[in-house]
């Protein structure tokens, strides 16, 4: 998130402006996107699994309908949404193309290569026409993009008029206490988990300092219906470690 009065955020261990956040992000995933899945697993302990199946749950993709994941990484929303709703399609679109090579393996080893598309591209200027999917997620991608406003804008025009929209992204914790522990376990264990496993401290402490400064369950959900989305919702993950916000276009 940027400061409004100086148009600079804080990346690693300095401030940047806006205008390179793009690019360090795009520095950060090309630099983690061999080793990214078994980070996951350690920096959550596996949970980041059981908050994508609590999307899906939430989700319940159905027969036929045409997903755009977008910051889509690895393909584990796609991969989910598939197997669920029966002759789907998806969309994996994200910025860093080293991201969706890992994608793309995962495909060829599963049954699914012929219903995934993969697409290089940014959340901000989606290469679509208006109205073209029936469901939009972004999940643990938002708070990387520069302009958030933008981002779901963009989801907005892309959807069908009764289409949804479905973000996972960390959040805060209401409960300070748990905040606080929260704060010790991330800012002193991921870093370090991220120079162990992939040989980079600076990506991960980014990734950290970003959680931090993403909006909090309300803030974003007021963000989400800005953007022209209806019946906003949204439902705490592991105590608003993380947070699922739904919205719909109406
Ligand atoms: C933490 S990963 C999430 C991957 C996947 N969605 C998941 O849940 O495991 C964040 C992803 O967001 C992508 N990203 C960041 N900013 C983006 C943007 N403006 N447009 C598209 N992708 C972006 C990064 O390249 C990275 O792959």
């Amino acid at each position: 998130m940027s400061d409004s009065d100086n148009n600079t955020t804080h990346f690693g261990y300095r401030d940047v402006r806006e205008d390179e956040k793009a690019g360090l992000v795009h520095g950060v995933f090309s630099n983690v996107a061999s080793k990214y899945d078994i980070m996951n697993d350690a920096m959550s302990g596996g949970v980041h699994r059981l908050w994508k199946d609590a999307m899906m749950d939430w989700l319940a993709p159905r027969a036929g309908q045409r997903l755009l994941d977008v910051a889509g990484g690895t393909g584990d929303i796609a991969f989910r949404f598939l197997k669920r709703a029966k002759e789907a399609e998806a969309v994996v679109l994200d910025m860093t193309e080293s991201m969706l090579v890992e994608g793309r393996k995962r495909a060829e080893a599963s049954q699914r290569a012929d219903q995934l598309d993969w697409i290089v591209g940014d959340a901000m200027a989606l290469p679509f026409e208006d109205s073209a999917f029936d469901v939009y997620t972004i999940s643990f991608g938002i708070r990387n993009v520069t302009r958030i406003e933008d981002a779901l804008s963009e989801a907005y025009r892309v959807l069908k008029p009764g289409g949804r929209l479905m973000v996972l992204e960390f959040s805060q914790l209401p409960n300070p206490l748990m905040q606080q522990a929260y704060d010790l376990y991330s800012f002193n264990v991921i870093p370090r988990l991220g120079q162990l496993i992939a040989g980079d401290r600076d990506s991960y402490q980014y990734l950290v300092e970003s959680i931090r400064k993403f909006p909090d369950q309300e803030a974003f959900a007021a963000l989400i219906r800005a953007a022209g989305f209806e019946n906003v919702s949204y439902r705490n993950m592991t105590f608003g470690v993380a947070a699922l916000h739904s919205g719909w276009k109406i």
